[in-house]
């Protein structure tokens, strides 16, 4: 379980991440989403203790980062953004010394050290130097670096970063296996990454947090589009007006088109009664479609509302 209360931190004069609070629950994948500069690895850092907040809390199933660093470092794994390895070490020596620094005792390494490799599938490699692997496997001996002492939190900062196609279902279907045993979260400014694996979304924009909602609570009201060659001031109120329809907004404009998003209860119920009022009154129908309220739309929402809100 982890618990952020208010959490701020501030560098100088600006405010990478301000009064962002939420709780996790134990099992849950989350994925926190936002664009380059968000707050993300900010926040990251913090919660593995890394970084100082310049306000608020944080705690690990209950214990006090700020208090009990060591104590709550010990549940958590992470693998930060572009992990540093030493190249010229085998993935075998690396992780020998990533299980000293994270205190096993040597009686215990060449166990946990045989788990991590096989988790991750690093046995073909495991005598390799680090400096002649692939992208993909260097991030796997991130991940296996992170694992060694079976965390129960995983915080993965941008896992797929570089990684080409083959590699990155890799590293899916590794997250995905990681989280049967973890409490993941995953940073990242993809939202496939977030679509393929997370139960959760956090979204941040420009240092807060925007939105907090279960994948599968989004897209559960699919919005029916309807293009028209009319203008708002003329569609709003005829569309408003229609049987079982709640709020309508204008999406945008092509030519003399323009979209309007009408919110339904059932839209691909109320498709043909909108389509029979709208052409009984002379009106031209250029479209008219079902619309997922999906991860992309939201996010593309929460953008264009911060794009709003700073130019006014
Ligand atoms: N050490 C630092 N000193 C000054 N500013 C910093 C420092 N670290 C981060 N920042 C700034 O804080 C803001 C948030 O950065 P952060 O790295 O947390 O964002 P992010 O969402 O992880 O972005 P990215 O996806 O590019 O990694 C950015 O404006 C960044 O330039």
């Amino acid at each position: 379980m982890i618990e952020v209360r208010h959490l701020s931190r501030h560098y100088g004069a600006l405010k990478a991440v301000q009064d962002v609070s939420f709780s996790i629950d134990t099992g849950e994948i989350v994925g926190l989403l936002g664009h380059n500069g968000a707050g993300k690895t900010t926040i990251m850092k913090m919660l593995t203790g890394y970084l100082e907040p310049s306000a608020g809390t944080i705690t690990i199933d209950g214990l006090d980062i700020a208090e009990q660093r060591r104590e709550a470092q010990r549940r958590i794994g992470y693998l930060p953004e572009n992990c540093p390895l030493y190249p010229e070490m085998t993935v075998l020596d690396s992780l020998d010394y990533q299980a000293s620094l994270l205190g096993l005792a040597p009686a215990q390494r060449p166990a946990a050290i045989r788990r991590a490799v096989e988790r991750t599938e690093l046995g073909p490699k495991a005598t390799a130097a680090i400096g002649t692997l692939s992208r993909g496997y260097r991030q796997r001996v991130g991940v296996a670096q992170a694992i060694l002492h079976e965390p129960r939190i995983l915080i993965l900062d941008e896992p797929t970063n570089g990684l080409d196609p083959a590699q990155i279902q890799h590293m899916r279907a590794l997250v995905r296996e990681l989280a049967r045993e973890a409490t993941l979260i995953i940073s990242t400014h993809i939202l496939q990454e977030v679509e393929a694996v997370c139960g959760r979304v956090l979204i941040m924009r420009g240092g807060q947090l925007a939105l907090d909602s279960r994948l599968d609570a989004i897209g559960r009201r699919p919005r029916l589009v309807v293009t028209l060659d009319r203008a708002p001031s003329e569609a709003l109120p005829v569309l408003s007006a229609l049987d079982g329809i709640g709020s309508v907004v204008t999406l945008d404009v092509d030519g003399t088109r323009r979209r309007f998003a009408l919110e339904t209860e059932d839209a691909q119920a109320a498709a043909p009664s909108v389509a029979r009022v709208l052409c009984e009154r002379g009106w031209s129908l250029h479209g008219l479609e079902t619309e997922r309220q999906d991860l992309e739309a939201l996010f593309g929402a929460v953008t264009l509302e911060r794009m709003e809100a700073t130019h006014g």
